[in-house]
């Protein structure tokens, strides 16, 4: 049966430590349209109203950076991504900052609660963040901690006030109550800045990252055989790819970039090899910021991988 794709377009950036994120859905359109796609005309979308005013008031909560607004992103993404389903649709996400990813895995979980659900995450970050740990309150960093019900206290560094803590333990209510899947379940590749709480859970839970020297090593074909053998026991995988995954001398286009990354070309096989798994229930892209970038490059970039995933994504099975 072929995919009906339903594109889900979050225009979000309230997580993130730079300002244009917002911009990165818009930069991606604009790709398109000069290179003569008819991708954004041919697939049926749907827009998150964002939240972004909140941008111009001071915010409230230095451990986790407008969490309040956060959480109603994220209520908003998990019922877009679940009502995708509902229509029998299948969702690829174009979103700002990386914390609205948590509202797609809530959605996931809403529409198939019976589910086992794997995560993998191409990233230059772990994003295991949580307000007790995390070096700068940018919540960006905190998604996956969000929807494994992950506090880590016992790498404790920072004191959330108890406003901060009710906001926190709403998130992980969003969808489903509680977690939506767990830490043993996440896949990275690519990810080569992380910082120490994040490093314990990662060797915690035997969470693997796949390196980007390791993606040289056995190519890329191999490496996505091995991330999917990882998550055999799921019944369901969601794919996450941050534009900062790939290295930062490729553009400057996104708000926390990494050297050492992942070429385009690496970065696109990836992509189309995970999504011609039937596992694959949803796939989604983060954090182009045009604003940091010079001409289009990222976006141009991350376009070619969109389009290129689209394609192959047509060609495997719903579940
Ligand atoms: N999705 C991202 N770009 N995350 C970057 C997180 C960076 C850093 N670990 C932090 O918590 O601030
Ligand atoms: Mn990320």
């Amino acid at each position: 049966m072929e995919k009906n794709i339903q594109l889900l377009k979050v225009r979000s950036e309230i997580a993130a430590g730079t300002r244009g994120a917002r911009m990165g859905v818009d930069a991606l359109e604009v790709a398109s349209i000069l290179k003569g796609s008819s991708l954004f005309a041919s697939l049926p979308s749907i827009e998150i109203k964002d939240v972004n005013e909140l941008l111009l008031k001071q915010n409230k909560y230095p451990n986790a950076k407008y969490i309040d607004g956060v959480a109603t992103m994220l209520e908003r993404v998990s019922n877009g991504v679940n009502s995708i389903f509902e229509e029998g649709n299948f969702p690829v996400i174009l979103a700002g900052d990386h914390s609205t990813a948590a509202g797609t895995i809530c959605g996931i979980k809403k529409q198939y609660p019976n589910k086992r659900i794997g995560a993998i995450w191409i990233d230059a970050h772990a994003d295991l963040h949580t307000p007790y740990t995390t070096p700068s309150g940018n919540m960006h960093g905190m998604p996956l901690s969000m929807v494994t019900d992950t506090n880590n206290l016992e790498c404790k560094v920072n004191s959330p006030s108890e406003e901060t803590i009710d906001h926190w333990n709403h998130i992980k209510n969003i969808g489903v109550e509680g977690a939506k899947m767990n830490l043993e379940d996440i896949v990275f590749i690519a990810v080569r800045d992380t910082e120490s709480p994040e490093d314990h859970l990662m060797k915690k839970h035997g969470i693997r990252n796949f390196t980007v020297a390791e993606v040289r090593e056995l190519g890329t074909r191999a490496i996505v055989d091995k991330v999917l053998e990882k998550l055999t026991d799921c019944d369901l995988i969601y794919v996450s790819f941050d534009v900062d995954s790939m290295d930062s001398a490729i553009s400057a286009g996104t708000g926390t970039p990494v050297p050492n990354g992942l070429s385009v070309e690496e970065a696109r096989e990836i992509n189309q090899y995970l999504v011609e798994s039937p596992k694959v229930c949803a796939w989604e892209m983060v954090e182009v910021n045009p604003t940091l970038d010079r001409l289009n490059t990222m976006a141009e970039n991350a376009f070619s991988i969109l389009e290129n995933t689209i394609d192959h994504l047509h060609n495997s099975e719903l579940v």
